[in-house]
C-alpha cells in the first residue's frame, strides 16, 4: 500500500513538536506589503498552482516556487499566501511565495504510529470527510475512529460519507456513532448523478473540507460527482510543469459549483481531494484536544491529573457521569476513540 508517498518537500516535515509547539504558528511577515493574496490549490515538485483574485472576475490560476526567503518552510494545499513576481499566470511563468498566512487549522498525519516525523497535510480546512463504504469493502470501526480522532485533535468537524447504500444498510454503523452525534450523508453510485450530489454538497456549503478513505470506497466516485469536470483547474499550470495534473500526489482543492439559487460572490465551498492519503498514525494526538469535542466532559477533566490520558484510574471523568453530570455512552465513545492512539491501523 502507497502510504509514504507524498508530494510534500522536505521541509514540511519536522520532529514531533513539544506539547506547546503543537499549536498552528503565526507566520506573518512584515515584508512584502504589496503582495497578492493567493490560495494554494495543489502542490506538484515544488510547483504550487495558486488561486488569486478568487471570488472576481479576475480570478485566475498561477503557477508559484517558494521565495529561497521562506527558507524551510512548508506550504501546503489550503494555504493562504502572499505572491509577488509576474501574476499573469501566462503560461512558462512562475509567481514567488514570499510569505504563508497563519493557518486557522492545519490537518498532520504521521507516516505511521511510531514515526517521530509528521507532516501538514492540509491547512485551514474546516471539515474531515470520512468516506465509508457500507460494503465492498466492508466497513471497519477502529479505522473510522482513527479518522474521528484525527478529526477532533485537527479542530476539524467530522462528516461521514457511508456510500454504496445500494450494497448494505447504514443504520448498524450509524448505532455506533449515534452517541458521538457525528454528522452523516449517505450516497449511491445511482442517485449521485441526480439529486445525491447537491444532498452532499449542502454538508460542505462555504467549507473547506478533506476527503478521505481507503481504497475502493467510492471516493473518486463522489468527488467526480461532486465536482463536475468544468469546475477543474485548467491545464495552463501543466504548460509549466509539463506533467499532467493526474500525476499529482499532494492533496487538491477543487471548488464547488454554486449553490441552486445563491448569491453572487457567495464562496461555494471546497473539496480537498487527498489521493495516496488513505489513514491516519496517531503518535501526535493530544488527548487533552481531543476532548474538547466533547464540551459535555470538558468540565468534567478538572479534577484530573495533569496530563491525564483520560483513561487511567485517576480519571475524573468516571466520578463525573456517575453523579450524572453526563452520559456513560458519551464517555465510553471518548475512551473507544483515545484508544485507537494505541492500536495498529486496521485493527
Ligand atoms: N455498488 C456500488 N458501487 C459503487 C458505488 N460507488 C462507487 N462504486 C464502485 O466502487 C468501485 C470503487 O470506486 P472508486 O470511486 O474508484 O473508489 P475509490 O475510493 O476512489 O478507490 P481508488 O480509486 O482505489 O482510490 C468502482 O467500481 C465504483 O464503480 C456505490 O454507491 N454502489
Ligand atoms: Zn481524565
Amino acid at each position: 500500500m502507497r502510504r509514504y508517498d507524498n508530494d510534500s518537500d522536505e521541509d514540511d516535515i519536522r520532529a514531533r513538536p513539544s506539547r506547546k509547539g503543537s499549536r498552528p504558528r503565526t507566520r506573518t511577515r512584515p515584508t512584502h506589503e504589496d503582495a497578492a493574496e493567493g490560495m494554494v490549490l495543489t502542490v506538484d515538485r515544488g510547483r504550487y498552482t495558486c488561486l488569486v483574485e478568487a471570488g472576481t472576475k479576475r480570478e485566475r490560476e498561477i503557477s508559484a516556487m517558494k521565495a529561497r526567503e521562506l527558507g524551510r518552510k512548508g506550504v501546503v494545499v489550503g494555504d493562504r499566501v502572499g505572491l509577488v513576481g509576474d501574476l499573469s499566470g501566462e503560461p512558462g511563468v512562475l509567481a514567488r511565495i514570499v510569505r504563508v498566512e497563519e493557518r486557522a487549522s492545519v490537518l498532520r498525519r504521521t507516516a505511521d504510529d511510531d514515526d517521530p516525523y509528521e507532516r501538514i497535510v492540509v491547512a485551514n480546512a474546516d471539515k474531515l470527510a470520512i468516506v465509508i463504504a457500507l460494503a465492498d469493502p466492508e466497513p471497519r470501526a477502529r479505522l473510522i475512529d482513527r479518522c474521528l480522532v484525527a478529526a477532533y485533535d485537527a479542530g476539524l468537524v467530522p462528516l461521514l460519507v457511508l456510500t454504496k447504500a445500494d450494497l448494505a444498510a447504514p443504520e448498524p454503523l450509524l448505532d455506533i456513532y449515534a452517541p458521538l452525534g457525528v454528522e452523516h450523508v449517505v450516497t449511491r453510485r445511482d442517485d449521485l448523478a441526480g439529486e445525491g450530489a447537491e444532498r452532499v454538497r449542502e454538508h460542505l456549503r462555504g467549507l473547506s473540507t478533506v476527503f478521505i478513505g481507503h481504497s475502493g470506497v467510492g471516493k473518486t466516485t463522489l468527488v467526480n460527482a461532486l465536482v463536475p469536470e468544468h469546475q477543474r483547474s485548467t491545464g495552463h499550470v501543466n504548460a509549466v510543469t509539463g506533467r499532467g495534473r493526474h500525476t499529482t500526489v499532494s492533496a487538491l482543492a477543487l471548488r464547488l459549483p454554486p449553490a441552486p439559487g445563491a448569491a453572487r460572490g457567495a464562496e461555494p465551498g471546497w473539496v480537498i481531494d487527498t489521493p495516496g492519503f488513505r489513514s491516519f498514525g496517531l503518535s501526535h494526538i493530544e488527548p487533552a484536544r481531543v476532548v474538547l469535542a466533547f464540551p459535555d466532559l470538558v468540565p468534567g477533566t478538572e479534577g484530573c491529573p495533569r496530563a491525564c490520558s483520560h483513561d487511567e484510574p485517576d480519571c475524573a471523568l468516571d466520578a463525573w457521569v456517575a453523579e450524572g453530570h453526563a452520559d456513560a455512552a458519551r464517555l465510553y465513545s471518548l475512551r473507544r476513540l483515545l484508544s485507537t492512539k494505541d492500536s495498529r491501523e486496521g485493527d
